[in-house]
């Protein structure tokens, strides 16, 4: 490689070497420095790596507040992404575009930009949401459910005798409690995936992310999907551009 080209390679590397892109979710956060393809967890935003950072993008639909309060005491500059109508010809679907979560914007925006092309994305995480784009960049809209654990705990909560300890991504009828109420919900999320890949071309991108996604995938008995973890994150490097 000639000299000059090293020099840019090296010069562009260290630019997102002090990036810290970050994904606040419902249940956890989740964050990358930007020279790095591996997604790590964080307690709290007080123990998120900020040495040599220059730049903090955050991902949040519920922590502007707190978030505001953490960025008055640290040094990086904090951005804080926000859904855009129409950006890099990815265009939201909602009327207005503010009530969109966040989180799926970015991982709509990462996989638009990267792949120009029309597919499904969903995001198995607190909630599960499923959003369409088609091959313009047009969304289509989407769905939001409850989450694997959530559907648990609303069982937890509000029946005396179901107990909803396992945790297991099988599929067959339960012999116990627990396993009635696990394999249940794996077997409502698989025939929603399954239903939701068979409306969809077959050519087209069928991705997930989220905690879940391996999950849903293993209990998936032949689901032709992908798992993508690091989509929101990703987003966050395109959408202040
Ligand atoms: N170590 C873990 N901690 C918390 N949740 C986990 C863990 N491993 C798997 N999960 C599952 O992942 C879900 C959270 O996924 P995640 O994508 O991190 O959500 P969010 O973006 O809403 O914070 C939980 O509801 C849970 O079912
Ligand atoms: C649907 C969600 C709760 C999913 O959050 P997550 O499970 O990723 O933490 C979040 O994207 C959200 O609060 N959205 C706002 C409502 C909407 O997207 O229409
Ligand atoms: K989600």
């Amino acid at each position: 490689m000639e000299p000059f080209v090293l020099l840019l390679v090296e010069k562009l590397v260290s630019e997102l070497s002090k990036l810290l892109l970050v994904d606040v979710g419902n249940t956890r956060i989740k964050f990358m420095a930007a020279d790095s393809p591996e997604i790590k967890y964080a307690d709290s935003f007080d123990s998120l790596p900020l040495q040599g950072v220059n730049e903090v993008r955050v991902a949040t639909v519920s922590r502007h507040k707190e978030i505001a309060n953490w960025s008055q005491s640290i040094t990086p500059a904090v951005r804080v992404a926000r859904v855009t109508k129409c950006h890099k010809g990815l265009t939201v679907a909602y009327d207005d575009e503010s009530r969109l979560g966040v989180d799926r914007w970015l991982a709509m925006l990462a996989l638009w930009v990267e792949n120009q092309k029309s597919f499904s994305v969903i995001d198995l995480g607190t909630a599960i949401t499923a959003d369409f784009v088609d091959d313009t960049g047009m969304h289509l809209g989407g769905y939001i459910t409850p989450g694997y654990r959530l559907m648990k705990e609303a069982l937890g909560v509000h029946t005396a005798q179901v107990g909803f300890g396992g945790n297991s991504s099988r599929l067959e009828p339960g012999h116990n409690t627990e396993c009635c109420v696990d394999h249940g919900i794996n077997r409502m999320v698989f025939s929603w995936l399954a239903d939701i890949q068979h409306m969809e071309s077959e050519d087209k991108l069928f991705v997930l992310t989220g905690g879940d996604a391996e999950k849903a995938l293993e209990a998936g008995y032949g689901l032709d999907a992908e798992i993508d973890r690091t989509l929101v994150i990703r987003g966050l490097r395109y959408c202040f551009e």
